[in-house]
């Protein structure tokens, strides 16, 4: 799905020109541009079409012109209290970085170690049909619980499994198909919405500021940042109750869509390859910190050449987004093209991650369009290792250096699963961190078999997921699991 380099063209969508834009010359002015590009349009899209929030609630992020910074954009006359797209934004840093960060990443790894007991995985070999639908519920429940506490879940049994089934349908849900068309998906976010209601209510009746912890999480409402969320928006004009379930939905729904898809590809690359499982394994038997030692065991994690370039390369090959750019007041000069103020300008992640101008493929021996661990691996004294053709002397010589060095591409502008931007993903650190974690987790401890897959054979995507995310695979992947003696 390649739309070449350095191409921009139009297409018309139900009346709307859409621009696309590709190419690393393109991305890296857009990514430099000064001036407020983006604005909240994507929130108000899926809000209304995915999660069904009514007109006049929506209108408050449409007539948000403020952005995102803590001062208000010149032109803005926004009440303080109606400037909701700061509000999110702040909210987010608040969940994703700093502190919040560590605290998040703590709150999952205690959840996720726990749930894994439950699955009761023995030495003994066990057969399932599908490996993502194996580990699926064990990471979005540990997510939910992770961000929101463990109210949301305990409030309906079928929650995490209804959470999942409602996820294919955001496409005809971004469609704007009719409910008639698309009944379950309608029952399901109804179900869905009525679990989001019953935990904020239960959550604003109980709560008390003598149940917040140390960590300044609380059992009702869980992260800090979710109490935040609650005070801020309450304050909103035209905003309800259920407007804030809606948005508390919303934010789960996005924070659940990508990472554990990813880190199940890991785990999929890692085990139909049994010299790689034996590298990674490896490459885990140097670490000095115990997963007990959560934030500092996490941090070395991080350190682990091989580990990150196979995140990296997940990312790489199957992540398939958009980022989308809008300046409202200005027209838009990226390079030889202007376009007229307002105009939606869509960015694919897709053509930056296959651009085989960029992309290092020792010759062609590893095509963009394949896996290939050692990409983002620099080996000392091989001119042709690392992830870019681009020969860049500093990663090459590898003075004193024992083994290969990862080398990150993320200011390349050909590697951007995150998107580009001020609103680039808030949540890029916890998602890098859960990958890791997972894979690192499941290569210590299990033995896991793919009868089908081979060592170079390409497991296909589902492109129909184009767009959302991570690329979920096209077909149920059956295995084998035991604990490893
Ligand atoms: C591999 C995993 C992930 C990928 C590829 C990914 C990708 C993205 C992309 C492309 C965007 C839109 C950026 C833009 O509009 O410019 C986004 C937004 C967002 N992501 Fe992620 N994401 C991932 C994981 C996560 C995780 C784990 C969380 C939370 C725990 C998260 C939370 C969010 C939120 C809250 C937004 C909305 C930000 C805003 O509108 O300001 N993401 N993500």
């Amino acid at each position: 799905m390649s739309l070449g380099s350095n191409a921009v063209f139009g297409v018309k969508i139900l009346g709307h020109t859409l621009y696309v834009l590709t190419g690393r010359q393109n991305v890296a002015t857009i990514r430099k541009h000064k001036g407020n590009i983006t604005d909240p349009g994507v929130h108000e899209f899926c809000l209304t079409r995915v999660f069904g929030v009514g007109q006049k609630a929506v209108n408050v992020y449409s007539s948000d012109n403020s952005g995102i910074q803590t001062k208000p954009a010149a032109a803005s006359s926004v009440a303080p209290h109606n400037r909701v797209d700061y509000h999110t934004h702040k909210t987010f840093l608040k969940i994703f970085s700093g502190e919040g960060l560590n605290t998040m990443f703590k709150r999952w790894h205690v959840s996720f170690s726990r749930r894994l007991d439950d699955l009761r995985i023995e030495n003994q070999w066990t057969e399932g049909p599908d490996l993502e639908g194996f580990w699926m519920p064990s990471l979005v429940a540990s997510l939910n619980e992770a961000i929101a506490g463990p109210v949301l879940e305990s409030v309906n049994p079928m929650f995490t499994k209804n959470f999942m089934e409602f996820y294919p349908y955001a496409h005809s849900l971004m469609r704007g198909l009719p409910k008639w068309l698309i009944p379950r998906a309608i029952h399901l976010r109804n179900t869905l919405m009525r679990d989001f209601s019953t935990w904020h209510s239960i959550a604003r009746a109980f709560f008390q500021d003598s149940d917040i912890e140390e960590d300044n999480t609380d059992r009702w409402w869980g992260l800090s940042a979710i109490r935040d969320r609650q005070r801020l928006f309450s304050k909103v004009d035209n905003w309800d109750h259920s407007t804030l379930a809606s948005l508390d939905f919303g934010l789960l729904w996005g924070a659940n869509l990508n990472s554990h898809m990813a880190a199940i590809w890991m785990i999929i690359e890692i085990y139909k390859d049994a010299n790689l499982l034996e590298r990674v394994r490896g490459e885990l038997s140097t670490m000095t910190t115990a997963p007990s030692e959560r934030t500092q065991w996490i941090e070395e994690l991080g350190k682990l050449p091989l580990l990150q370039s196979i995140y990296a390369e997940v990312l790489r090959l199957r992540t398939g987004v958009q980022t989308v750019f809008r300046d409202n007041r200005n027209d838009l000069q990226v390079n030889d093209w202007c376009f007229p103020k307002k105009s939606l300008i869509i960015v694919p992640t897709m053509d930056a991650h296959h651009d085989s101008t960029y992309w290092n493929t020792k010759n062609g021996l590893h095509p963009t369009n394949r896996f290939w661990s050692d990409r983002f691996l620099a080996y000392p004294g091989d001119p042709s290792s690392g992830p870019s053709r681009e020969v860049d002397p500093t990663i090459r010589m590898g003075a004193g250096q024992q083994g290969p060095r990862y080398v990150s591409a993320s200011s390349s502008d050909a590697w951007i699963p995150y998107g580009v931007g001020e609103r680039a993903c808030p949540g890029r650190h916890f998602a890098r961190r859960e990958m890791l974690a997972f894979c690192a987790i499941i290569v210590e401890n299990f033995d896991i078999e793919l009868p089908l897959l081979s060592k170079h054979g390409y497991v296909p995507a589902n492109n129909t997921f184009y767009g959302l995310g991570v690329l979920r695979p096209k077909t149920s992947i059956p295995f084998r699991i035991k604990r490893r003696s």
